[in-house]
């Protein structure tokens, strides 16, 4: 490190990505500080990924144990929400970054409380301290989405934070947004008892092949969720004893004791001073993380809006914390498509699990996306439920599969799997992709028999048929 500089590198934003950006420049033997304003882990360990899927789970289990007699029978009661909800507080380290802390100790980096604030090239404010260092990367995160619906500021809805750190499980919910996390929340709740009514104003997760939605809307309705599709609220109001009531664009109305907004993020650009040094708040980063026009400053993770996904963003932290420490190391830098320093998987492999029941796991391309970009596509599905592994695994297993191939280079583009515990499905998929392997070479790849993967099989000899 110059004598200039008090770092070689400043990261802002603690959480997953902040972490691993950081760990890595540290293993590369660059001196680094990192500023967090909240708790050092983020939003993924306190109110995001961690809480939500530990709510979910006990769900998934007692469901998996009433689909098969003989364990059924042995299920005399309903969930404990209590106990899930204390497991869920374990999972948080209730709500205290000690744990995380420690680590970072360990890891050799230097933890700075408070809000960090870009004040010149290299240079971070934090309260009225100033650090300087040779490079800083931006790791903030995402910040939720309010709807411009009248009155839904005022009626304070809960977010994702209040749902996944929520004490008590609220006797009725309505969940506005049918994204990942609207899906999510909703089945974990009705699981727990509460009496669930979601809004989406399309179908559910849009982003995903269209069969996906008609299987999760089932699978939630299954689970006693009310699903209004199309539906559009026009004003929110909650009353003195707390009720939330929400109007519809079809005259409708509907009460709960309680309303959580889900309707998507945008990148925590603001407040970082980005204008100030010329900067366009939607950050725009090559594939080692760096931003356009800049030659000190990185931003990975949900705040350059690539993928907002803790894997996808570790994924990034890992390249971008080796690629500053190759750059201030003077060390040469491997930035062609699947290089050291270059996230190539963002553009093709990105996975993607929605924890529903039934499971969503998907990778790559949609076949719209494929069709998009220009690829000569051919698709090919097969019928989970007709695999003799899914149908041990639970009676009246139902579920789908589709690839997205590359008719001219015959390789997968994209991979879909719905149905019960299918997240286990997608790396060979993910390897599949990355790896660029032929459909002639997968025919050799054989699963092991009966299990789920045996979908593999049966979608390579619907390939064969296809042709
Ligand atoms: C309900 C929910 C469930 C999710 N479940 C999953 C899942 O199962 N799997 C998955 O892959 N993804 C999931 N996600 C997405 C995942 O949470 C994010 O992709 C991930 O947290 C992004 O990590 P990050 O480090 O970029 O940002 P964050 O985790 O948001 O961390 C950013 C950190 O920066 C800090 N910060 C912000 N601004 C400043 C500043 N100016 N100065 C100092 N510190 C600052 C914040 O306090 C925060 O600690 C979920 C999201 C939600 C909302
Ligand atoms: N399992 C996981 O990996 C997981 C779980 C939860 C969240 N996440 C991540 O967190 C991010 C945020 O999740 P999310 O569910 O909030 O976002 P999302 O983008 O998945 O879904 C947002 C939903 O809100 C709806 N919406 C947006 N604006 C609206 C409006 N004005 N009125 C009504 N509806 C509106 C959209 O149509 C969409 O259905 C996602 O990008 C996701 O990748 C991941």
């Amino acid at each position: 490190m110059s004598e200039q500089y008090d770092y070689d590198l400043i990261v802002i934003g603690a959480g997953p990505v902040g972490e691993n950006v950081a760990d890595y420049a540290a293993r590369q033997s660059l001196s680094v500080a990192i500023i967090e304003s909240e708790l050092v882990g983020g939003e993924c360990s306190y109110w995001a990924c961690m809480p939500s899927k530990a709510l979910l789970r006990s769900g998934h289990a007692l469901r998996a144990a009433q689909r098969l007699p003989g364990a059924s029978q042995a299920i005399t009661g309903k969930l404990d929400a209590n106990a899930v909800l204390a497991r869920r507080t374990q999972f948080t380290s209730g709500w205290k970054d000690d744990g995380q802390v420690k680590w970072l100790d360990s890891a050799g980096i230097d933890l700075i409380r408070g809000r960090g604030q870009l004040a010149g090239p290299g240079k971070v404010q934090v309260g009225d301290q100033f650090y300087t260092a040779r490079a800083v990367a931006l790791a903030t995160g995402s910040i939720p989405t309010l709807p411009d619906i009248k009155g839904l500021a005022e009626a304070r809805p809960w977010g994702t934070r209040e749902i996944t750190s929520a004490q008590q499980v609220p006797d009725s919910l309505i969940v506005l947004g049918g994204g990942v996390a609207g899906t999510e929340m909703a089945l974990a709740f009705a699981s727990l008892g509460s009496s669930v009514t979601l809004i989406s104003r399309s179908a559910l997760l849009g982003r995903e092949e269209p069969f996906v939605a008609d299987h999760v809307a089932a699978g939630l309705k299954e689970a006693g969720v009310e699903v209004r599709l199309g539906a559009k609220p026009t004003e929110v109001h909650r009353a003195q004893d707390g009720t939330v009531s929400l109007s519809l664009d079809d005259g409708s109305t509907m009460q709960a004791s309680e309303l959580v907004v889900a309707a998507g993020r945008t990148p925590a650009t603001l407040d970082l001073g980005l204008e100030a040094l010329g900067l366009d708040a939607k950050l725009s980063v090559d594939d080692t993380m760096l931003v356009a026009g800049t030659d000190w400053l990185y931003a990975a993770g949900d705040v350059n809006g690539r993928a907002l996904l803790t894997h996808q963003g570790k994924y990034q932290a890992r390249i971008a914390g080796e690629a500053i420490a190759a750059r201030l190391n003077g060390a040469p830098l491997e930035t062609g498509p699947w290089g050291q320093h270059a996230a190539t998987a963002d553009h093709h492999a990105v996975p993607r699990v929605i924890f529903t029941d039934p499971e969503v796991a998907a990778v790559g391309l949609t076949e719209a996306q494929a069709r998009e970009a220009g690829f000569p596509v051919r698709t090919v599905a097969y019928d989970l439920g007709n695999v003799a592994g899914a149908s041990l695994h639970a009676d009246g297993y139902t579920g789908r599969a589709q690839l997205v191939i590359d008719q001219d280079q015959q390789v997968i583009l994209g991979a879909t799997f719905v149905g019960q515990d299918v997240a286990e499905l997608l790396h060979a998929a993910t390897i599949a992709i990355v790896g660029s392997v032929s459909l002639d070479r997968l025919w050799h790849a054989v699963p092991a028999y009966p299990t789920m993967s045996e979908i593999w099989l049966r979608l390579l000899e619907a390939c064969r048929q296809a042709v």
